[in-house]
């Protein structure tokens, strides 16, 4: 299918009034998102502002009760194959094999994608390349670092090709140097490929940094969004209209996240859940 490239970019993800409920809980509550072809959109949140939850039914892992949810004009709920192959998702949890090389991690996936065999060789040689593991290939995955780890699933994910990448809390958990390591290869790929990255991460600096736009989520929807630079002169914006001087400093994202979340960034981070994926992540392959 081509499209009109006068129309600007095409939205790699529609959400409109989606809404997931575990329980009494409502995970996702009314979300309304557009994440353009070509972008690293970067959905940030406190611990239980609905992220993962979203991710799931973005990703087809769950169904969508209310509302709607498009992955380049695709339905998940009814067109789950075709969405599934134009993604590629690296998830909070664990999904390397550690008791398997990093290229045999890397061809089980090309097998799940249905990578011809005659290609398969060669893809997975192109995407280990791609997150600098081309040397260490032939290792145990439990001999890596946490920082390999998280480059062998992003080797996983981009063994398909996808047209967008979903990345889940990609650098919890790795140093800083790692996290660089991580997003350095992320954007080699990008610059390529013209690949759509929607990402979740607790850490400003990185979203600062690398995404071209932020949603806020806090209590199941979008409370802000724009450019980083625009999120924190909307705050600047509004604390000069409340009296502020102007001498004062720009805000931080972390300012603008905490103005937003408010008191519930600290209520709610630490739970059990935060604490186990943080750790599983960090002793990934132990
Ligand atoms: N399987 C589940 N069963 C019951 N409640 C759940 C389940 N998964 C998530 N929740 C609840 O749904 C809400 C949203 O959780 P979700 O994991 O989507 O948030 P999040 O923004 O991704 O948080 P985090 O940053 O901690 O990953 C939370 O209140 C959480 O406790």
């Amino acid at each position: 299918m081509t499209r009109d490239t006068t129309a600007g970019p095409a939205e790699a993800v529609t959400c409109t009034a989606l809404a997931y409920t575990f329980g009494e809980t409502r995970a996702v509550d009314g979300l309304d998102l557009s994440v353009r072809e070509g972008e690293v959109f970067g959905l940030l949140g406190p611990n239980g502002a609905g992220k993962t939850t979203a991710i799931r039914c973005i990703t087809t892992l769950l169904p969508v009760p209310a509302g709607m949810v498009r992955v380049f004009g695709h339905d998940p709920a009814a067109e789950r194959m075709a969405v599934r192959r134009l993604l590629g998702y690296v998830p909070q949890q664990l999904s390397a094999d550690a008791g398997l090389t990093g290229r045999e991690n890397v061809v089980l996936f090309a097998r799940v994608f249905d990578i011809p065999r005659r290609e398969r060789a060669d893809r997975v040689a192109q995407a280990l390349a791609a997150v600098g593991l081309a040397d260490a290939a032939d290792r145990l995955a439990s001999t890596y670092s946490g920082g390999m780890v998280r480059r062998l699933e992003l080797a996983q994910a981009l063994v398909s090709a996808p047209r967008l990448l979903i990345l889940d809390e990609p650098t919890i958990g790795l140093d800083p140097i790692a996290r660089t390591g991580v997003w350095d290869h992320i954007n080699a790929v990008r610059a390529v490929t013209g690949m759509t990255v929607l990402v979740t991460t607790h850490y400003m600096d990185e979203a600062d940094q690398y995404c071209d736009r932020i949603g806020l989520m806090h209590r199941g929807r979008i409370q802000a969004l724009g450019t980083p630079a625009e999120l924190r002169q909307g705050l600047a914006d509004r604390r000069r209209a409340a009296g502020a001087p102007a001498t004062d400093p720009l805000p931080t994202l972390e300012d603008v996240f905490r103005d937003i979340a408010g008191s519930g960034l600290d209520d709610q981070s630490g739970g059990f859940r935060d604490v186990r994926s943080t750790r599983r992540t960090a002793h990934r392959v132990g």
